[in-house]
C-alpha cells in the first residue's frame, strides 16, 4: 500500500543537524510531492560571493552578487540538484568555506528578499504541477510559507545534532571531528537565532518534533502521522 499523495505545503523548519533534509526528501518521495532545500540555496548564493571574492559581510557586495549570479534549485526528491550559472555545485556548497560564509550572506536582507521570492514561484509552481511540496529551511513557517497547513519544528540535543553531521561528513569523504562540527553547529545557531532579518524559530502554530530519540524511520512515521491528522493525505486517482 502506498501512502497517497500530499496537497499542499509542509513546512520543515530548525536548526542545523536535526534532520530536516533527509525528513523532507523521505516523506516527498513517499507522498509523491515536491521537495525544496532552502538551504542549498543560501548555500549557493554563499559560493557566489566566495567566487566573486567579495567579503560575506559587506551586504551591498553581497545583494548585487546574488543579483548577478543564476541559481537554479530543482525540486525533484529523487535527485535535488542545486545549479549555479549552470553548474552542479551540490558537493562544493557543502564544504567548510561556504558553511562558514553561509551564515552572514543569509544574514543580508537584499539575499532573503531576492530568494524567498524565487521560494515562494517554485512552490506555487509544485503545488500546481504535482499538488504538493515539502519545503525545508529556517524561515519557512515563519516567512516564506505562513499559511502551510503543516508546519514541523525539528529539535534535537546540540550533541546529536553534531554527531550526526559529522557522520554524514565523514561519509562524504568530508573529515572532521565532533568537537569541530559541534563548535560550527553552535555558532550557526546563535548566528541564525539572533539575526535581525527572518530569525531562526518556530512559527507560533508549528508543531515541535524533537527527533533526540528518533532515527529517519521514526521521524517520518511522526510526520506521516501529523500529515494525516491534518488530512492532507489523498488517495492516488488511478486509470
Ligand atoms: N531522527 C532522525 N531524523 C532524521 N535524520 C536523522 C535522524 N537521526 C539521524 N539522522 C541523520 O542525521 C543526518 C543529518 O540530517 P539532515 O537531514 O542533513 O539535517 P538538517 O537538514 O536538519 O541539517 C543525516 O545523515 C540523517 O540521516
Ligand atoms: N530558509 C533558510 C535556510 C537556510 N538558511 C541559512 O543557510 C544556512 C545553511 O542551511 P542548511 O539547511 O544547508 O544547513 P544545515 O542545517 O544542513 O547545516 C543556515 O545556517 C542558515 O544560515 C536560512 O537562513 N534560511
Amino acid at each position: 500500500m502506498g501512502h497517497g499523495e500530499l496537497r499542499g505545503v509542509v513546512a520543515l523548519d530548525g536548526p542545523s543537524g536535526t534532520g530536516k533534509s533527509s525528513a523532507a526528501r523521505g516523506l516527498a518521495a513517499l507522498l509523491g510531492a515536491r521537495y525544496l532545500d532552502t538551504g542549498a540555496m543560501y548555500r549557493a548564493a554563499a559560493l557566489a560571493v566566495l567566487r566573486a571574492g567579495v567579503d560575506p559581510h559587506d551586504p551591498v557586495a553581497v545583494t548585487g552578487t546574488a543579483r548577478r549570479a543564476l541559481l537554479v534549485q530543482s525540486t525533484d526528491p529523487a535527485n535535488s540538484t542545486t545549479r549555479l550559472d549552470g553548474v552542479d555545485v551540490g558537493a562544493e556548497i557543502r564544504g567548510p568555506e561556504v558553511t562558514l560564509a553561509v551564515s552572514p550572506v543569509s544574514a543580508t536582507a537584499g539575499v532573503r528578499e531576492l530568494l524567498v521570492a524565487e521560494q515562494r514561484r517554485i512552490i506555487a509552481e509544485a503545488v500546481e504541477q504535482a499538488g504538493g511540496i515539502v519545503v525545508e529551511g529556517r524561515d519557512i513557517g515563519t516567512v516564506v510559507a505562513p499559511d502551510a497547513p503543516l508546519k514541523v519544528y525539528l529539535t534535537a540535543d546540540a550533541e546529536a545534532r553534531a554527531r550526526r553531521r559529522t557522520k554524514q561528513d565523514n561519509d562524504s569523504g568530508r573529515a572532521t571531528t565532533v568537537e569541530r562540527t559541534l563548535a560550527d553547529v553552535t555558532r550557526r545557531d546563535d548566528y541564525d537565532s539572533t539575526r535581525q532579518v527572518s530569525p531562526l524559530r518556530p512559527a507560533a502554530d508549528a508543531v515541535e518534533l524533537d527527533t533526540t530519540p528518533l532515527d529517519l524511520a521514526g521521524t517520518l512515521d511522526a510526520l506521516l502521522a501529523m500529515v494525516e491528522e491534518r488530512g492532507l493525505r489523498h488517495e492516488r486517482v488511478t486509470g
